[in-house]
C-alpha cells in the first residue's frame, strides 16, 4: 500500500472540515461498487460509511410490507428450530439432570423475585403511609413487613449466590462436553475443506454455553415480565391502563434503537490512511523490532506516521458499532423521553380527578412499578432478539459433525493383495496429465500444468526446479492433502486412481519428511513416538528413532530427557504488575512463561527422528523428504540423507530438494519442474546432456566451487 493520495477519496475528507459521524451513515451504492466489490455482491448489500469505517449490510427488502415478511421469516426459521434447540437442552439435561434442574429453577426464580421484592416494598410504603395519616405507625406490621423484606433479600441473596457458585461447574461440564465434540468433529476434516471459510467449523463450545445460558435467560425474562404484567395490573396503585402507559417508553425506545451489534454485516476500513496508520503502528512491535533496528528506519517510520495522521484529518476512527447508534437529530430522544413522563402524568391526571386515591405512597409505588417494568420490558427485549443468534450457534454446532469432507474416502486398502499388485518394492506412481489449482487460489496460472510422469517402484526420485516450479504441490497430490478436479488428469498409484483406496490405508503407506513441519506441544518422546502412534509409549523405539534422525544427542542435553516439553501451552498471565513493586512475582512469570528454544537445524533433527519411528511400522511404501535439510549443516544434512537411503528398502523415495549433490548423484530419475510443468525428466547423466535448465541450475551450484578463485584458495 502506498502513501495517501490527494485523489484518494477518504483523505480527500479527511483534509476537509470536521465531519458529523453519521453524516455519512447512508447507503452509498457508487462508493460500494468502487471497492472490491462485483456487480453482484454490490447488488446483495447496502454499504455505509462511517468514519474510517466501511459496513455492508445486506439488503433489506425495499418495502415495509416485504421487510415484515422477511423479519417474520426470520422467527419463523428460528421457531422451525425447536427439534434441534430441544434436542441441545436434552443433551445438556442428559449431562447432569440435576444441576440442569436447579441452574434452570434458579434462574426462573430469577425472573419471580423482582415481582416479590415489588409486593413487599409496595407493601411497606403502603402501612407507612397509613401510619403518617393516622399519626400512629402500626408497629406490628410495619415490624412484620420490615421482616418480610429482610427475608425476601436474603434469599434473594442466597439464590443469586447458589447460581454464581453452580454456573460455573454446570459450565465447564457443557463446555468440556462439547470440546470432546468438537475436537472429533474438527480432527477429521481434510485440509481443503478445514481451510474453506464458509465451512462450520467456528463452532465453539463456548457458544453452547452461552446459548444454553442465554435461552435460559430469555426464558427467565418472559417469566419475570409475564408475572409483573399481572401483578402490577391488579393492584390498586397500578391497573391495566397504568400498565399499558409504563410500557410505552421501553416500546418507543425499541423501535427506535439502532445497534449494528446485532445485524449480519461486514466490517473494514478502506480509509488508506488509516490503514498506513496500522501498519505503521504494528512495525513498532517486537516482531518487527530486529528488522526495524538493522535498517534504521524508526525516524522513516515515525515521520511516516505523522504524515498519515496528517492524511486522515478529522476523519473518526471511532469503532462503526458506537457510531451506527447516533442518530441525526435529538426527536427520537426527545420522545422517549417524554414517553417516559406518561405514569407521572397518569398519576397527577388520576390525583385531580380523584383526591381521596392521592398519597404519597402512591406515587413512588407507581414509579418503582415504572421502572421495574421498563427495565424487565428492555432486558426482556434484549434477550429475546439474542434468541435468533443462540439457534444459530447450536445449528452450528451440529452441524459441524456432518460437513462432508472434500477429499472423499476410497474403498480399496493399499496395499492390494500382492497377485493384484506388486508392492514389495515400494509405491508405483504416475501422473497423467495432471493440471491442478489450489481453492480458491487467484494466481493466473495453474500450479501443475499438464504434468505427466512415472516413478517406479523402488526408485529414488529427486524433484528440483525453480520456486514456485510445483515440486510441493506433487508431493501434497500424493499425500491426497488436495484431489485433482475430475477431468484435470490423474494420479495413479499401483495402477489404480488414488481416489479409489481409502484414506487411512493409504496414509499408513506413506511417510512424509519435510522442512515446515512443528512440534507438537508434547513431550520429546510423543513428539517422536508419534511417527507410529501405537508405540508411542515404547522408550526403546523412540530412543532408536531419535539415533536414526540424529537426535540422540540433543535428547542428552536436556535434564528431563525425552521427557522435556520444548512448546508447552502456556496458560501464565500477569496483570497489573509493577516493575519496581512487583519484582518477585514478575521473575514467577518470566519462569512460568519460558519455553525452551532450540536451533532450526535441532528441530528438524527431531522431526526426522518422527520419520524413523514411522518406518518402524514396516508399512511404509513411498517416503516423501520436501526440503528437509535447509536448516541441517553440512556434516547433519549427508547423515541424513544416506540414513533415509539405508533404509529405502521396499520403499519409493521421492526427494523435492534444491541442493545438487548426494542425492541427484544417487537418483533413479530426476524431475526438473519449472512454472508448474516438467522441464526435464531423466538421470543426471541424462539431464547433463541435455544441457537446458537442469544443467543450468546444476551449474550455477558447482560453479561455486570450480571457478578459479575458489580453486586457488583450495
Ligand atoms: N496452499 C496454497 N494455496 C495457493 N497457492 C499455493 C499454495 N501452495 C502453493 N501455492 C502456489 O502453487 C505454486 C507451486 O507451489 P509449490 O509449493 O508446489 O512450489 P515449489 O516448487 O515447491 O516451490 P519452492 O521451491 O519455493 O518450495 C506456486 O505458485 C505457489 O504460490
Amino acid at each position: 500500500m502506498g502513501a495517501p493520495t490527494e485523489n484518494s477519496p477518504d483523505v480527500a475528507t479527511a483534509k476537509g472540515p470536521p465531519e458529523d459521524p453519521t453524516k455519512d451513515a447512508t447507503p452509498d451504492k457508487s462508493k460500494c461498487r468502487d471497492q472490491a466489490l462485483t456487480d453482484e455482491e454490490a447488488d446483495a448489500c447496502t454499504p455505509l460509511q462511517l468514519g474510517v469505517w466501511r459496513v455492508l449490510l445486506p439488503k433489506e427488502p425495499a418495502s415495509k410490507y416485504k421487510r415484515v415478511r422477511s423479519a417474520m421469516d426470520k422467527w419463523s426459521a428460528v421457531a422451525l428450530a425447536y427439534p434441534l434447540v430441544l434436542r441441545f437442552l436434552l443433551e445438556i439435561y442428559s449431562l447432569d439432570p440435576r444441576m440442569f434442574i436447579l441452574v434452570v429453577v434458579l434462574k426462573l426464580w430469577d425472573g419471580m423475585e423482582s415481582v416479590l421484592l415489588l409486593y413487599v416494598s409496595s407493601r411497606l410504603l403502603q402501612i407507612i403511609e397509613v401510619g403518617l395519616r393516622e399519626g400512629r405507625p402500626d408497629v406490628n406490621a410495619i415490624t412484620q413487613a420490615i421482616i418480610a423484606r429482610l427475608i425476601c433479600v436474603t434469599f434473594t441473596a442466597t439464590t443469586t449466590w447458589a447460581r454464581e457458585y453452580i454456573s460455573p461447574i454446570f459450565q465447564s461440564r457443557i463446555q468440556r462436553h462439547f470440546e470432546d465434540y468438537l475436537l472429533q468433529a474438527k480432527l477429521r476434516l481434510d485440509i481443503p475443506t478445514s481451510s474453506d471459510s464458509s465451512s462450520k467449523t467456528k463452532a465453539s463450545a463456548y457458544d453452547a454455553w452461552s446459548s444454553f445460558e442465554g435461552l435460559c435467560e430469555a426464558a427467565q425474562r418472559a417469566f419475570g415480565l409475564t408475572s409483573q404484567l399481572l401483578f402490577i395490573s391488579q393492584q390498586k396503585s397500578g391497573g391495566p391502563l397504568f400498565t399499558t402507559i409504563a410500557v410505552v417508553r421501553p416500546l418507543l425506545a425499541l423501535a427506535g434503537s439502532h445497534s449494528l451489534w446485532m445485524k449480519p454485516h461486514v466490517l473494514y476500513s478502506d480509509n488508506e490512511a488509516y490503514l498506513r496508520l496500522l501498519s505503521l503502528e504494528s512495525m513498532s512491535g517486537t516482531y518487527y523490532r530486529g528488522d526495524v533496528i538493522a535498517a534504521n528506519i524508526a525516524g522513516w517510520i515515525t515521520s511516516q506516521y505523522h504524515q498519515a495522521i496528517d492524511a486522515l484529518g478529522s476523519v473518526t476512527s471511532r469503532h462503526a458499532w458506537e457510531q451506527y447508534g447516533i442518530e441525526r437529530t435529538p426527536a427520537s430522544n426527545i420522545i422517549s423521553a417524554l414517553a417516559g413522563q406518561l405514569p407521572t402524568l397518569y398519576w397527577a391526571i388520576n390525583a385531580m380527578l380523584n383526591p381521596a386515591t392521592f398519597s404519597m405512597a402512591s406515587i413512588a409505588i407507581m414509579q418503582q412499578y415504572s421502572t421495574s417494568l421498563n427495565y424487565a420490558l428492555q432486558m426482556l427485549f434484549w434477550d429475546v432478539r439474542q434468541v435468533g443468534k443462540y439457534v444459530t450457534d447450536i445449528k452450528v454446532l451440529y452441524e459441524a459433525a456432518e460437513i462432508q469432507n472434500q477429499i472423499v474416502d476410497g474403498t480399496v486398502e493399499y496395499p492390494r493383495p500382492a497377485n493384484e499388485a506388486d508392492t514389495s518394492k515400494g509405491m508405483d506412481i504416475e501422473l497423467r496429465n495432471v493440471s491442478f489449482a489450489y481453492p480458491g487460489d487467484k494466481a493466473k496460472e495453474n500450479a501443475l500444468r499438464d504434468v505427466s510422469l512415472r516413478i517406479p517402484a523402488g526408485s529414488l526420485a529427486v524433484i528440483v526446479g525453480a520456486n514456485g516450479g510445483g515440486k510441493s504441490t506433487i508431493i501434497k497430490l500424493l499425500a491426497r492433502m488436495y484431489d485433482v478436479a475430475p477431468g484435470s488428469g490423474a494420479v495413479v498409484i499401483d495402477g489404480l486412481p488414488i481416489q479409489d483406496y481409502t484414506l487411512a490405508s493409504l496414509r499408513q503407506a506413506y511417510a512424509l519428511l519435510a522442512q515446515d513441519h512443528r512440534l507438537y506441544p508434547l513431550p520429546l518422546a510423543e513428539n517422536i513416538g508419534l511417527g507410529y502412534p501405537e508405540k508411542v509409549d515404547d522408550r526403546e523405539m523412540v530412543m532408536q528413532a531419535a539415533r536414526d534422525g540424529g537426535a540422540a544427542e540433543l535428547l542428552s542435553k536436556f535434564k528431563d530427557g525425552v521427557e522435556t516439553n520444548l512448546e508447552p501451552v502456556t496458560t501464565a498471565y500477569g496483570y497489573q504488575l509493577d516493575d519496581d513493586k512487583h519484582k518477585t512475582l514478575k521473575t514467577v512469570l518470566g519462569k512460568l512463561e519460558k519455553t525452551t528454544e532450540v536451533s532450526g537445524g535441532e528441530k528438524q533433527r527431531l522431526v526426522s527422528s518422527r520419520t524413523f519411528m514411522r518406518f518402524q511400522t514396516g508399512k511404509v511404501k513411498l517416503l516423501c523428504v520436501d526440503e528437509p535439510s535447509s536448516a541441517l549443516d553440512p556434516k547433519g544434512e549427508f547423515e541424513l540423507f544416506e540414513r533415509l537411503r539405508a533404509a529405502r528398502a521396499g520403499k519409493t523415495l521421492l526427494f523435492v530438494t534444491h541442493r545438487f549433490g548426494h542425492l541427484t548423484k544417487h537418483a533413479d530419475i530426476i524431475i526438473c519442474m519449472k512454472a508448474g510443468k516438467v522441464a526435464e525428466l531423466g538421470t543426471h547423466q541424462e539431464l547433463m546432456a541435455l544441457d537446458g535448465e537442469y544443467a543450468s541450475l546444476y551449474n550455477v551450484q558447482a560453479q561455486a566451487f570450480t571457478a578459479p578463485e575458489v580453486a586457488a584458495s583450495g
